[in-house]
C-alpha cells in the first residue's frame, strides 16, 4: 500500500504520525512509505533516519497527498489538508469531529474514509489510541495551571504545594478518567490538596483503591461542582462521553463564584471543552483571562512534547496502522469491532452517532459499510 506522512501543520504541532521504527516495520512489510522532507524533525528524527529505514522522502506535498492510499497523521486535517482528500483515500489520525461542524462537511464532501484515533475502543472498555496523549496532557494540565497560577499569568500567586505554615492550593479535577487521574496525580505529587469529580461510581472505586484516600473522591453533581467552583485555585476540566460534544459543567456566571486569579485548564476543549468561557488556543498563546479566571485551553497539548508523544502514540497506533495497510481498511475494520468503532465518515456519510447528532446528520450504520 502506498502509505503518506505529512509534516503536521497545526500551530505549534511538533508530533509526527511515523517513528522511523514503524516505517521500518511498513517497508519491510512491502509497503511504499512516503514521508514529507521535515516531518520528523521536531519530535527529533531526521530525514536520514526516514531513508535509513527504507521510506522515500517528498518535498512535494501535494503530490505526496495525491499519490497515497493511506495518509498518516496526528491533529485533525486544516482546511488545506481537507482540500487534498480524496475519495478513495484512508484518512488515519485524530477528528474530534463532534467539536467541528465545518470539518465534518470538508471531510464528508471529500469522499474520503476517514478514521479517529480517539473513538477506537478495546475490550476493557477504554480507548487505546486516546489513552497516551489523555497520559500526558493530563500530566501537562498540573503543570500548564501551577505556571498559570503566578501572577505574571494573571494567576492569584499561588505555589500548589504551599510552604511550611502556608496551606497547599487546591486543586479539582473533573472527570476522573486518563486525563483525570494523570492530573490528580501530578497535583498529589506536588503537595496539592486535590479533589476528584466523576460521574462514574466504579472509576472513583478505582482512584479510592489506587491512591489510599490521598486524593478525594466525590461523585459528580452539580451541587459538587458549585463547591470545587467556590473553593479551588486550579479546576482542571477532564470529562469525556466518547465521541460527543463535551457537556458545559461550569457557566460564565459560575466564575463570578471563584476565587479571582484562579485557574480553569480545559484539557477536554478537543471536544468543545466543558466549561462554557472556554475556546480554543494555541501553544504560541496559551491562556486568555474571562472576569479575572485564567483559562488554559490548548487543544494540542502533547504537541508540545513531541518527543515523548510521538514515541507514546506510534507505540498504540502502529498494530492498527499494520492492519489498514496489510488488510485495507474494509477487511482491517471487518475483523475487528473495536477498530471499527474509529470509522467516523465514509464516501460522504457520517458512520459515528455521536457525530451526526451533533449536526443533526443522518447516520450510515458502519457495520453496513464494511459488507
Ligand atoms: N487538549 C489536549 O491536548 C488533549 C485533550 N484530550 C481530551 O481530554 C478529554 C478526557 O479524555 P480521557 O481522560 O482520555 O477520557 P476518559 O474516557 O478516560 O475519561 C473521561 C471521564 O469523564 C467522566 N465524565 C463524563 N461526564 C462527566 C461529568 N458530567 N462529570 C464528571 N465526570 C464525567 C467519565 O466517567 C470518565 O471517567 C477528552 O476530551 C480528550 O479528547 C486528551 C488528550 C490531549
Ligand atoms: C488527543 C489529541 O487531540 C491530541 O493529542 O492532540
Ligand atoms: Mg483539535
Amino acid at each position: 500500500m502506498k502509505i503518506a506522512v505529512p509534516k503536521e501543520i497545526k500551530n505549534h504541532e511538533y508530533r509526527v504520525a511515523l517513528t522511523p521504527t514503524g516505517a521500518r516495520e511498513l517497508v519491510a512489510r512491502g509497503h511504499a512509505v512516503a514521508v514529507q522532507a521535515g516531518a520528523g524533525e521536531g519530535a527529533g528524527f531526521a530525514d536520514g533516519d526516514y531513508q535509513a529505514a527504507g521510506a522515500t522522502l517528498n518535498a512535494d506535498v501535494e503530490a505526496l497527498w495525491r499519490d497515497a492510499e493511506l495518509i498518516l497523521k496526528v491533529k485533525e486535517p486544516q482546511p488545506e489538508e481537507v482540500a487534498r482528500l480524496t475519495r478513495g483515500q484512508t484518512l488515519f489520525t485524530y477528528l474530534h469531529l463532534a467539536a467541528e461542524e465545518t470539518l465534518t462537511r470538508g471531510l464528508m464532501q471529500s469522499g474520503a474514509t476517514c478514521i479517529a484515533y480517539e473513538t477506537i475502543t478495546d475490550r476493557q472498555g477504554g480507548l487505546p489510541l486516546l489513552a497516551p496523549m489523555s497520559t500526558v496532557a493530563g500530566r501537562m494540565a498540573v503543570q500548564a495551571g501551577a505556571h498559570s497560577l503566578e501572577k505574571a499569568q494573571g494567576g492569584a500567586g499561588v505555589l500548589l504545594p504551599g510552604v511550611p505554615g502556608v496551606a497547599p492550593a487546591r486543586v479539582a479535577v473533573i472527570g476522573g478518567g486518563v486525563v483525570g487521574e494523570n492530573a490528580a496525580r501530578m497535583a498529589l505529587g506536588l503537595g496539592a490538596e486535590v479533589t476528584v469529580l466523576d460521574k462514574s461510581i466504579p472509576r472513583l472505586e478505582v482512584l479510592d483503591d489506587r491512591y489510599q484516600g490521598r486524593m478525594k473522591t466525590v461523585f459528580s453533581t452539580a451541587d459538587a461542582i458549585d463547591e470545587a467552583v467556590r473553593e479551588s485555585d486550579l479546576i482542571v476540566g477532564a470529562v469525556l462521553i466518547p465521541g460527543a460534544a463535551a457537556p458545559k459543567l461550569i457557566t460564565r456566571a459560575m466564575l463570578a463564584e471563584m476565587k479571582p486569579g484562579s485557574v480553569l485548564v480545559d484539557v477536554a476543549i478537543d471536544q468543545g471543552g466543558c466549561f462554557e468561557t472556554s475556546r480554543p488556543t494555541t501553544h504560541a498563546e496559551p491562556t486568555y483571562i474571562v472576569d479575572g479566571i485564567v483559562h488554559y485551553c490548548v487543544a494540542n497539548m502533547p504537541g508540545a512534547v513531541a518527543r515523548t508523544s510521538t514515541q507514546a502514540l506510534t507505540n498504540a497506533t502502529m498494530p492498527f496502522v499494520i492492519a489498514l495497510a496489510d488488510k485495507g481498511w474494509k477487511r482491517a475494520l471487518a475483523e475487528d469491532p473495536h477498530f471499527l468503532a474509529g470509522l467516523n465518515v465514509h464516501d460522504g456519510q457520517v458512520a459515528y452517532a455521536a457525530v451526526a447528532e451533533a449536526f443533526d446528520l443522518s447516520c450510515a450504520d458502519p457495520a453496513s459499510l464494511i459488507g
